[in-house]
């Protein structure tokens, strides 16, 4: 086949004006008599020229590909070890492609401390699609076992979880899941680690899926998600969902996440470095009643940290004394941390997850996962270390001062106030 058999033919000069033009310059109701002059004769056959000088060079269409993405898309799939990586326009759009790998009747095992958005959408999607989605908590591996059945099409793991922080054993969720069915898919969010600290896929998972909007990026100026693979036939479906979906990032995001991705493994280093400090610090703090953080030796599931990561990134979460007006007192105390969700970039962001992260998700729900009102986390960033110890240590006594909470009535106007 010649580069000419691949093109769309243009229609000749001869064909002025050419069919369809009235159609192309926005119909014929628009055209005023006069407005035009004459029509562009020259048009039809310079456009064919250029069809014939330039070749596609493998790239037809944004949407379908493009040498940005392509280029972000090799790097991020050789940080996560994967044969392929495909890029989507956020983490939820991610989800999104990896869900329509599903059929009407498959069951979804979700962990069930997950980001309030992934359960939410599992819920809406599982009415709208005949799906069953049971939620298990996969730090526990006989659970996992037990309710996996032959409908079970999907695992889908996040380790560290948002906002609780567990850590799960990837590797033997993953053995246990391809054990009992085979041809089930896991999955894992790695949002909260980034490739540097974890790599879900030696760890036997199928599918991992990262918000790239987070410590790939880094820089909080982008919306990314991103998927990587090893599987052929995974790839292969998943391109053209990514395709016929569209929910792609543009080249510009892409170009910006990869330039984010030159400074990974020295953001990465010092996020860890901070996070370690400052849950440290929160641990001997008087005004604090516990600290969840994986990298410290307390956390429940540490000795699976030293197994399977290379380090932990700056995701902090612990419980405040007191009630929500002293969690709240304390959020709207800070100055260096910024109030806001979200997480990964090289500012320190904290945030309330009972009614922003996580403020979709049922009461109860919430409560039996430990997402009180008293529950704090922090994405601690790039500041020095002295800055953010100093900071949330006066927010920890600001959330105590009786003039503080006088002053202000925190619960009538959190977040927005
Ligand atoms: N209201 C937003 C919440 C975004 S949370 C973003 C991020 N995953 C985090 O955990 O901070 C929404 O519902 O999308």
């Amino acid at each position: 086949m010649t580069h000419q058999d691949n093109v769309a033919p243009c229609p000749s000069a001869s064909q002025a004006p050419f069919p369809g033009r009235d159609a192309w310059l926005g119909g014929a109701e628009c055209l005023q008599p006069g407005l035009f002059k004459e029509p562009r004769t020259d048009f039809p056959s310079a456009l064919s020229d250029v069809c014939f000088l330039f070749p596609l060079q493998g790239y037809e269409y944004i949407r379908s590909g493009n040498p940005t993405r392509d280029c972000l898309e090799k790097a991020a799939a050789a940080l996560d070890g994967a044969k392929y990586c495909l890029a989507y326009s956020s983490g939820l759009a991610a989800l999104l492609n990896i869900c329509h790998l599903l059929k009407t009747g498959d069951t979804v095992i979700c962990m069930d401390d997950v980001y309030g958005g992934t359960r939410e959408l599992f819920e809406k999607i599982k009415e709208e699609y005949n799906l069953k989605v049971d939620y298990v908590d996969c730090t526990n591996l006989k659970e996992l076992e037990a309710a996996i059945t032959p409908d079970t099409k999907l695992v889908w793991l996040e380790s560290p979880t948002n906002p609780t922080l567990k850590v799960i054993d990837i590797q033997a969720c993953a053995d246990v899941a391809h054990r009992k069915q085979k041809g089930v898919l896991v999955a894992v969010d790695n949002s909260f680690m980034s490739p540097y600290f974890q790599r879900p896929l030696s760890l036997g998972a199928d599918i991992c899926m990262s918000s790239a909007t987070k410590y790939i990026n880094g820089h909080s100026d982008v919306l990314m998600g991103l998927v990587s693979v090893n599987r052929d036939d995974l790839y292969e479906r998943l391109k053209f969902l990514q395709i016929r979906l569209g929910a792609v990032p543009s080249p510009f995001d892409c170009s910006m996440c990869n330039r984010g991705l030159k400074t990974l493994h020295i953001r990465m280093k010092l996020h860890f470095h901070n996070g370690l400090a400052v849950a440290k610090f929160l641990e001997t703090h008087p005004r604090v009643e516990k600290v969840i953080y994986p990298g410290l030796s307390s956390h429940p599931q540490y000795p699976v940290v030293l197994k399977q990561c290379t380090g932990v990134s700056g995701m902090v979460s612990f419980y405040i004394k007191g009630k929500k007006e002293n969690a709240i007192a304390f959020l709207k105390s800070l100055k260096v941390f910024t109030l806001a969700f979200s997480l990964g970039g090289y500012e320190s962001l904290a945030e309330h997850p009972a009614t922003m992260s996580h403020g979709t998700m049922d009461p109860d729900l919430k409560k039996r996962l430990g997402i009180t009102d008293t529950l704090i986390r922090l994405s601690v960033g790039l500041e020095d270390e002295e800055a953010l110890i100093e900071d949330l240590d006066q927010a920890l006594e600001a959330a105590v001062s009786e003039e503080f909470l006088s002053r202000n009535n925190p619960q009538s106007t959190f977040p927005m106030g």
